[in-house]
């Protein structure tokens, strides 16, 4: 079923055709595909992975992608990519004020700043967050060998060109770009300022229900795939990739976004966080915050993600004798966090829409000294937190900041005071 350009469902089998006749019916790759196409398929699982995880897609194209000149280091782009801080990595925690941005027009990839990262690429494991902070349409092309890309718009909307069709997506909204799909940024508000979460290992799919039953969390059906739209374009443009963590730069003579018809289930797709069906507690005590799971990669290890994508959207408090934020925690995963609007239910202070913060293994953290305060004080009639919505990258393995992040000014001296304060308990 197609909504407005776009198809439903996660992880479907989908079939689109810009042109009618220009998908095969019945194989894949025809002795000549139609008008002359050139036929290729996009692997992003091993060829041989079980069927429940085998994601591939076939694209019927103007041009063979294959035809291009060698890539050669690319030298803008100074905060993408590299390398994250070596050892010895504090065991501190960490806070970001949102990145400015630039006064020179730059495009999304020269405005990508990679923040923290872990695992690595050619290991196929871990994943990075970066912000991006673009204030001019991309006139050339883009795509990272090194994983998916999860954007998650903070601060004006992105409009997405990619070789599988048109993504328009808006603060409060996600988008999925697959492993090596080439796509264009335009910034429909003049510029965008956001998270994206890059995920090298196994790739991101919904997260089991258990006992939540066959519906709830983010529901399938709200993921939305882009029809297949396409560039007929002749003119010299580039292509820059990430392979390896390290950015690549060549010349092509046309628009790589010359896909004319696709098949297969793996594809961008958007969601809006607001159809997240968002469950808790109806008697007492906070629960774990993987039931705000949308998304989830996981590990070879069950139940210990690579990399889990949570949401604190807005929902209702009501439960009874309880402190309702966040309790106080040590954690044995890694927890990443940035804000798209509003205010955190644990962050009184200090953690602004656009700010990142970082509270790797075993980090002692929690509510601040004034949400701890309101909360412990409140009556504790039901409450609907509105207005707001947080997001958490959280990850098995520790993250590194790079050493853009380390450097810049936006790192806040004084985060851990906001943990100074507390009152002592009185014994009896
Ligand atoms: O640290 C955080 O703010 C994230 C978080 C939220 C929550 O509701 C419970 C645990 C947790 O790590
Ligand atoms: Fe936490």
């Amino acid at each position: 079923m197609a909504t407005d350009g776009y198809m439903t469902g996660f992880g479907s089998h989908f079939a689109t055709e810009a042109v009618p006749g220009a998908l095969p019916e019945g194989r894949n790759s025809p002795q000549r595909p139609a008008f002359g196409l050139y036929a290729e398929q996009l692997s992003a699982t091993a060829f041989t992975a079980p069927r429940a995880e085998n994601r591939r897609a076939w694209l019927y194209r103007i041009r063979p992608s294959a035809e291009h000149p060698p890539f050669a280091p690319y030298d803008g782009a100074p905060a993408f990519g590299g390398a994250a801080l070596h050892d010895p990595l504090p065991p501190n925690r960490l806070r970001w004020s949102p990145l400015d941005y630039p006064d020179a027009a730059t495009d999304l990839i020269d405005g990508m700043a990679t923040m923290v990262a872990n695992g690595g690429p050619e290991a196929l494991s871990g994943c990075a967050v970066h912000v991006y902070r673009a204030t001019d349409d991309m006139r050339r092309f883009f795509f990272n060998a090194d994983g998916e890309m999860l954007f998650v718009p903070q601060d004006g909307r992105l409009t997405l060109f990619t070789e599988m069709g048109r993504i328009d997506v808006a603060p409060g909204e996600i988008a999925l770009v697959p492993r090596g799909v080439r796509f264009r940024a335009a910034l429909p508000d003049g510029r965008a300022r956001g998270y994206v979460a890059e995920n090298h290992g196994a790739l991101f799919r919904l997260p089991e229900l258990g006992p939540i039953g066959s519906n709830g969390l983010a529901n399938p059906r709200d993921f939305l795939t882009p029809v297949a739209a396409y560039e007929d374009r002749d003119g010299e443009t580039e292509l820059v990739q990430k392979y390896l963590g390290r950015l690549w730069t060549t010349r092509i003579d046309h628009s790589p976004l010359d896909v004319v018809a696709w098949h297969g289930n793996l594809a961008p797709w958007k969601y809006d966080l607001a159809r997240f069906n968002t469950i808790g507690t109806v008697s007492f005590d906070h629960p774990d915050p993987s039931i705000f799971t949308v998304l989830t990669s996981p590990s070879d290890t069950p139940g210990r993600a690579n990399a889990d994508f949570v949401i604190f959207p807005p929902r209702w408090m009501v439960a009874e004798d309880t402190f309702r934020p966040p309790w106080f925690h040590r954690n044995v995963m890694s927890e990443c966090m940035g804000l798209i609007h509003g205010a955190y239910d644990a962050k009184a202070e200090g953690f602004a829409p656009g700010a990142l913060s970082l509270h790797n293994l075993m980090a002692g953290h929690g509510p601040d000294v004034a949400s701890w305060r309101g909360a412990s004080e409140a009556a504790l009639k039901p409450h609907k937190i509105e207005g707001t919505m947080a997001f958490m990258v959280e990850s098995c393995w520790p993250f590194r900041p790079t050493a853009f992040a380390m450097a810049g000014e936006a790192l806040q001296a004084d985060y851990d005071e906001a943990w100074g304060g507390f009152p002592k308990a009185v014994l009896p």
